[in-house]
């Protein structure tokens, strides 16, 4: 038997992907620049084993078995490298050989925090491990076919996926613009309002955008490229005050967009527009902008805020916000100060508005991180081809 283990972290993106031109081979509408978040606090974990003795794929999802054979995203992500180790030459093991997959993400699956990034990228790169398939940009062509977003999952710091133009898709691949030395004291506070499945989404929501919005034709063609461009500058200088407007406005456009759709998806809620006005508010009462937000398919705000600024920022959350629980490590996951401290800390007249109590489910603090790694085999999530016990 062979295998590889390996874990991949989850991106957030400032410049969103919203919109296919083509459904199959997952080709968007316009290019995207994300942040790849550091994998210690959210990630997913994949074993690939293969063995003469399989007498199918098999897969399993957070110790649930999942479709295999019939889940074409799937296939095509195990085609796809299955492919590039023919052209590789050299194999250890035959093609036909099949496969048991486990995977286990350590934060919740589909609730509009990038499980499918974080899934897909750590099955194509842990594929590529057991293939021994040197990292490339066609890894990210393939791990894009198992959800978009997941491309940009391959490399660590920012990343741009370029659109391409070319109908095989060959030249829509995700590029590192900056590792996360660039800019490490880029951090980030997720505020999770729901972490539920939800109801539409983003591959259905998007599609039905690109049908009835006529917006986002607009957007497309020439809101996105003037964004991408500032933000790659920006980026560059490590100028926070134009990223973080940058970023806000085009989640807002996002889902302006979804609004705009017929008939409308609503992604956030009370909650996330009490989050958005927290973070104006905010940067009005310090005079300075010091946190930016941004909302995928899903109510949970994500905040981008430098290190320095953290534990005030989280300081002004705890009072907007009050919780039961916000003293406790589970509803502050991550946190680098202890709560006590933050009570301590002044907020007098920063975000005044106080919300009702427990609207916020927990918190998530993390940073900036690198893209995928293969760990030890003692990190296996399979024991004889079978999954470990829960
Ligand atoms: N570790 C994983 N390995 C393989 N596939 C995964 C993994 N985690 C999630 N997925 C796939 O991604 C699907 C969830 O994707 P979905 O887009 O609905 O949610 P999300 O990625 O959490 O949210 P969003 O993309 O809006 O941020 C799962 O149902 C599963 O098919
Ligand atoms: C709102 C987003 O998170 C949309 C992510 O969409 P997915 O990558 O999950 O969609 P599919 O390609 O259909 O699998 C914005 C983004 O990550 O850029």
């Amino acid at each position: 038997m062979y295998s590889a283990t390996c874990e991949a972290p989850v991106n957030m993106a400032l410049v969103k992907y919203w919109g296919k031109r083509n459904e199959e081979l997952i080709l968007p509408i316009n290019d995207s620049i994300s942040m790849t978040l550091d994998a210690n606090e959210m990630s997913a974990k994949t074993t690939v084993a293969a063995s003469e003795s399989f007498k199918q794929n098999r897969m399993w999802l957070n110790g649930e078995v999942v479709p295999f054979e019939d889940n074409a995203r799937l296939m095509r992500c195990l085609e796809g490298v299955q492919r590039l180790a023919l052209a590789n030459g050299g194999l250890k093991f035959p093609l036909s050989w099949k496969l048991h997959i486990a995977s286990y993400n350590n934060f919740p699956t589909a609730a509009g925090l990038a499980s499918s990034a974080a899934g897909y990228a750590c099955l194509v790169y842990t594929l590529a491990r057991l293939y021994e398939i040197p990292m490339n940009e066609q890894l990210t062509t393939i791990a894009r076919q198992g959800s978009g977003s997941a491309c940009r999952s391959l490399h660590g710091g920012f990343v741009q996926w370029h659109r391409g133009i070319a109908d095989d898709g060959s030249d829509s691949i995700a590029e590192q613009l900056v590792t996360a030395e660039h800019w490490p004291n880029m951090h980030m506070l997720i505020l999770v309002v729901n972490d539920a499945r939800k109801k539409t989404g983003s591959t259905k929501g998007m599609q039905s955008a690109v049908e009835t919005s006529t917006l986002i034709q607009h957007r497309a063609t020439t809101i996105v490229p003037q964004r991408i461009k500032e933000l790659r500058t920006a980026i560059q200088a490590r100028d926070f005050k134009t990223f973080a407007e940058l970023t806000m406005r085009d989640s807002n456009q996002l889902h302006a967009i979804a609004l705009d759709t017929y008939p409308p998806c609503v992604y956030m809620n009370e909650v996330s527009h009490a989050i958005v006005n927290f973070v104006h508010d905010y940067n009005e009462s310090v005079g300075e902008v010091k946190a930016a937000y941004t909302f995928d398919a899903g109510p949970n705000g994500c905040l981008y805020v430098l290190a320095e600024n953290v534990a005030p920022l989280l300081a002004a959350i705890q009072v907007a916000f009050p919780n039961d629980a916000q003293q406790s490590v589970e509803y502050l996951k991550g946190i680098p100060v202890p709560p006590v401290e933050l009570k301590k800390m002044a907020t007098n007249g920063i975000a005044e508005h106080v919300n009702p109590k427990n609207l916020l489910k927990y918190i998530i603090h993390t940073k900036i991180g690198d893209g995928p790694r293969q760990l030890s085999d003692e990190k296996s999530l399979l024991i004889d081809g079978l999954p470990l016990p829960k």
